[in-house]
């Protein structure tokens, strides 16, 4: 058993479907590759304009899920869209979805740029966590990598954080930048563990900078990861591919032990 849990998310393979009307390269068709590969769980980002992900994707993979006992569903997306009806009509239809991950994007956003903040975000928060927790659902909140941020986001009943590791991975490549952005990462996951949450960490992850993060920043259970590894998997397929990024796991694993 891999020490941090790796999530595909497959936005990427529903952005290429969709430039025509053929339906392929099919998104339960990449998703069940990947589990077949190893992959943990399978994440999903629908966005309000559905410019990748479609609504029905959403209830396609999780069909999909079903059938994966033990591998989990990652449902990410803004609170205060749609993502919470669409979590209820999954429950509703008696179909896996085990995580939230609640991300401030607005409409139309080119993708994710920022986590919550406290004490900004926090009343409207409380109660939206508290509906998804009572289908039964995990939440995880995306948040920049803010050690003063994390008690916070326990207070307002979260069970995970999602920690945005853009910042580390356009750091990557400097030996010193990537130092203090791994020494911040650090100091965040210690909080938020020291604060009862789990600690999850997404964007902009890849081959070349997953283990060193890994390495650098303890206890971390689940990596998303959909850009880079669907390009990775352009080139060598999803099987080789998943198996890559599990081998950058197990070596962090490894380094740590
Ligand atoms: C929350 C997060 O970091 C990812 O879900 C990322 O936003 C992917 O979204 P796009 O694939 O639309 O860029
Ligand atoms: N939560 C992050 C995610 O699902 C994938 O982000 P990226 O690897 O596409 O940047």
């Amino acid at each position: 058993m891999n020490p941090t849990a790796l999530s595909v998310n497959v936005n990427k393979v529903a952005l290429l479907r969709n430039s025509r009307h053929l339906g392929i390269p099919s998104v339960t068709r990449a998703a069940t590759l990947c589990l077949q590969a190893g992959a943990h769980g399978i994440t999903v980002h629908p966005r309000p304009d559905e410019r990748h992900i479609r609504w029905h994707d959403v209830f396609d993979v999780a069909e999909l899920l079903r059938a994966w006992p033990g591998r989990e569903y990652n449902i990410e997306g803004n609170p205060f869209h749609n993502l919470l009806d669409v979590a209820r009509e999954v429950a509703a239809r008696g179909l896996p979805v085990h995580q939230l991950t609640f991300v401030p994007d607005a409409i139309g956003q080119f993708t994710s740029d920022h986590g919550w903040r406290f004490p900004d975000d926090a009343e409207r928060l409380r109660p939206v966590i508290a509906q998804a927790q009572a289908l039964g659902v995990r939440v995880s909140l995306f948040m920049d990598p803010d050690p003063d941020q994390m008690a916070a986001a326990r207070a307002v009943g979260a069970d995970r954080v999602e920690l945005y590791t853009e910042p580390y991975a356009a750091a990557w490549a400097d030996p010193a930048a990537r130092a203090a952005q791994l020494q911040r990462y650090r100091e965040a996951a210690l909080a938020a563990r020291a604060a009862g949450l789990q600690v999850n960490a997404g964007h902009d992850l890849n081959r070349d900078n997953l283990t060193d993060f890994l390495r650098a920043v303890p206890g971390v259970v689940e990596v998303s990861i959909g850009h880079a590894l669907i390009a990775d998997a352009l080139e060598l397929g999803y099987a080789a591919t998943v198996q890559a990024y599990l081998r950058c796991i197990d070596a962090a694993a490894a380094g740590r032990a």
